[in-house]
């Protein structure tokens, strides 16, 4: 997959900017500090996600003293040709494909499939449980059109039947109901969730050595309150029978997936424990190495790689071991402060860019 063609009206810094990107080649963007490096792997991950990784706020998004944005590409995926148009304006979204419009988000997210690294994402790691069950939904989605339709109709149940748990007279058939329409959809997302999750640590467990020096174990597990075996529909009726009395007393579903979490581990301790800032930077470029490789298996083309900001506090060796993990196929956009020497790439394909105040110039490789 690759953007071939980025055009930025009135995003964040970037007046009205055209782009011209080279398919599966290393797009190297350099500049001083708030330049517009990030800003425009923020456009990218827009076009891939319907959202900023930095803000909630859509209208952050538009330049200073205007009320509207356009991002506008032209991508090749899987060997086609696709015309994607984002317009925000008034904090609404109006998307178009070909220029036609598309009503629902759904049919636009996962058109263009780009996979994420910045600094803040290390953050996973010690934030709430909900952080890392997003991580796994977003990816999740963007996957599977089954979970994406499972993971919504489970959230009107559990809202559904966390009203009628409120009600002064519990209506207990209605209960039983809206708790069996949740154990069937539970079923459907605990089964992907846990085999996504086994799925990416074992990827990343092959990648993570090229990151360390020390023989060190990484792992991951999915964590429920059920046991995910060839019995979970029985566990799934057990758990809510025994939860039963308690959601009536607090009014409120106690169990759920809704609950869930995943813990990383290194050495067989919880990596928020003992990981140092590196071994946890490590632990997650591998695990988004590992994503785009599972993506690869599944759609049969590399996602886009934005890495923001990854080189720092890399070493010049993990720099180069970094590079080298690269899968050659994929089109990629590293944002640095950096400069760094062409031959570190070795025979990869790789264009230099210079970010100034929202502006971006190609430069040669003797800079
Ligand atoms: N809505 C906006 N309108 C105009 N300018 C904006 C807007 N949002 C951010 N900027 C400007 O964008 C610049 C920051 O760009 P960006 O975050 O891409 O920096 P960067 O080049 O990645 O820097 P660093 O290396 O520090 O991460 C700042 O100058 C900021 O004022």
């Amino acid at each position: 997959m690759n953007v071939n063609q980025l055009k930025l009206i009135h995003f964040r810094n970037y007046e009205n900017t055209s782009f011209s990107f080279d398919s599966n080649c290393i797009h190297y963007l350099y500049g001083k500090n708030a330049q517009g490096k990030t800003n425009l792997i923020e456009a990218i991950y827009f076009l891939s996600h319907l959202h900023s990784f930095r803000t909630n706020q859509l209208s952050s998004l538009v330049m200073k003293e205007n009320e509207s944005l356009i991002i506008e590409a032209k991508v090749e995926s899987n060997k086609q040709n696709e015309h994607l148009k984002v317009v925000v304006s008034h904090h609404k979204k109006h998307l178009f494909r070909f220029l036609n419009p598309v009503n629902k988000y759904s049919d636009f997210v996962g058109i263009v499939n780009a996979i994420l690294f910045c600094p803040d994402d290390m953050m996973i790691f010690s934030q709430s449980p909900k952080f890392r069950r997003r991580f796994i939904d977003m990816e999740l989605i963007k996957l599977s059109k089954t979970y994406t339709t499972t993971l919504s109709h489970y959230q009107k149940i559990l809202k559904e039947r966390n009203l009628a748990l409120k009600q002064n007279e519990i209506n207990d058939a209605l209960i039983d109901i809206y708790t069996d329409q949740m154990i069937q959809d539970e079923k459907i997302i605990l089964n992907q969730r846990n085999h996504f999750i086994e799925q990416l640590i074992l990827k990343a467990k092959q990648i993570y050595p090229f990151f360390s020096s020390e023989k060190e174990i990484i792992d991951a597990k999915y964590e429920t309150f059920v046991s995910i075996d060839d019995d979970l529909e029985e566990n799934l009726i057990h758990a809510y029978q025994k939860s039963l009395a308690k959601d009536k007393l607090y009014h409120q579903t106690n169990l759920g997936i809704h609950k869930d979490d995943i813990q990383f581990l290194l050495n067989g301790s919880n990596i928020n424990d003992v990981a140092s800032q590196g071994q946890k930077r490590s632990f997650l470029l591998a695990l988004k190495l590992g994503l785009a490789q599972i993506i690869y298996e599944k759609s049969h083309q590399y996602p886009i790689l934005l890495l923001d900001d990854v080189f720092s506090e890399l070493d010049d060796i993990r720099k180069k071991q970094l590079i080298q993990k690269l899968p050659l196929n994929m089109q990629i956009f590293i944002t640095t402060t950096e400069w760094m020497d062409p031959s570190s790439f070795g025979s990869r394909p790789v264009k230099f860019y210079k970010i100034e105040k929202g502006s971006i110039k190609e430069v040669d490789h003797g800079r």
